[in-house]
């Protein structure tokens, strides 16, 4: 089952731009037995939400600072509504999905990262149920996943960068692919005053681009999730953006849409 999986990341940035085309495309692909594991985002929504309750919130190193109140709202939104949307849309186009945060069956299991003292209840993921994915997906449902982790006394929730805990599942699942959909059609850079999509890019080319701040922001824990995958199982990470018509089947094809992260 595994080479016939893999892992598709929706950025909350591009969640409102997909075209119905994008999920006419897996359904198809599930029908064809290329089945997607969807992990997505929500932090525009979240945002929004936070503002719309005065509640302040701020971001360290593109990490949200997370206070119980916060957590409250992440799981809301992202387990509730972000999550429920796209459930709703996968099935409105044939397939069939199910929703899930990481807390159901413990599907992502997770720790304080290092630096919680300024970021509140940031988790990074110490495992994943892969059993369980892997159960769904031979149950013929198409797995939504919202990045909420749950702590190893298994009450304590945490709030997961979506880039993050999506490459911890694919990697834990050990698929070959996973497409990273944003709203930028892949890793930009200026060369001769004009920006340009790079094909490829390498690990060492990443680490000079983040040094140089032409990565920043939001691509960070793109493309840190990217180089952690593919020096492990995962051979192939493409960032894409989602608003491109039939971008799944193109990347699946090889047509060389995107930016892909290479060693
Ligand atoms: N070199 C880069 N190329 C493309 N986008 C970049 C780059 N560096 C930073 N970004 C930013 O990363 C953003 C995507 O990250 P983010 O807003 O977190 O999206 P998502 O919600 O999809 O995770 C882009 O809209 C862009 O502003
Ligand atoms: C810890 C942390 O920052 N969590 C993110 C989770 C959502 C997310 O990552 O959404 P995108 O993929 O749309 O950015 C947040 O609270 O915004």
């Amino acid at each position: 089952m595994q080479e016939h999986c893999f892992v598709i990341k929706c950025g909350g940035s591009t969640l409102a731009a997909l075209p119905d085309v994008f999920f006419i495309d897996m359904h198809n692909l599930q029908q064809a037995g290329t089945i997607p594991v969807i992990v997505h985002g929500g932090g525009p929504a979240i945002s929004d939400t936070l503002a719309k309750l005065g509640i302040e919130t701020g971001f360290i190193h593109g990490l949200r600072k997370t206070n119980e109140e916060v957590l409250d709202v992440v799981e809301m939104v992202l387990a509730g509504q972000i999550n429920k949307e796209i459930v709703r849309k996968i099935q409105r186009f044939g397939a069939k999905a199910l929703g899930l945060s990481g807390v159901d069956g413990h599907l992502i299991l997770a720790q304080p990262v290092a630096n919680t003292a300024e970021v509140g209840f940031v988790g990074e993921v110490t495992a994943i149920n892969a059993t369980l994915i892997k159960g769904i997906l031979a149950m013929g449902y198409i797995p939504v996943i919202a990045p909420i982790g749950l702590g190893e006394d298994g009450n304590q929730r945490y709030n997961i960068n979506a880039d993050t805990a999506a490459g911890a599942v694919a990697s834990f699942l050990g698929v070959e692919r996973m497409i990273v959909v944003t709203d930028v059609p892949g890793i930009l850079k200026t060369i001769d005053g004009v920006k340009t999509v790079l094909p490829t890019v390498t690990v060492q080319e990443i680490e000079a681009m983040i040094t140089s701040g032409e990565i920043y922001g939001g691509m960070i824990p793109k493309v840190r999730a990217a180089i952690q995958c593919i020096q492990g199982r995962v051979s192939e990470v493409v960032i894409v953006d989602g608003a491109e018509p039939e971008v799944l089947s193109r990347v699946l094809q090889g047509s060389g849409i995107g930016t892909r992260i290479v060693k």
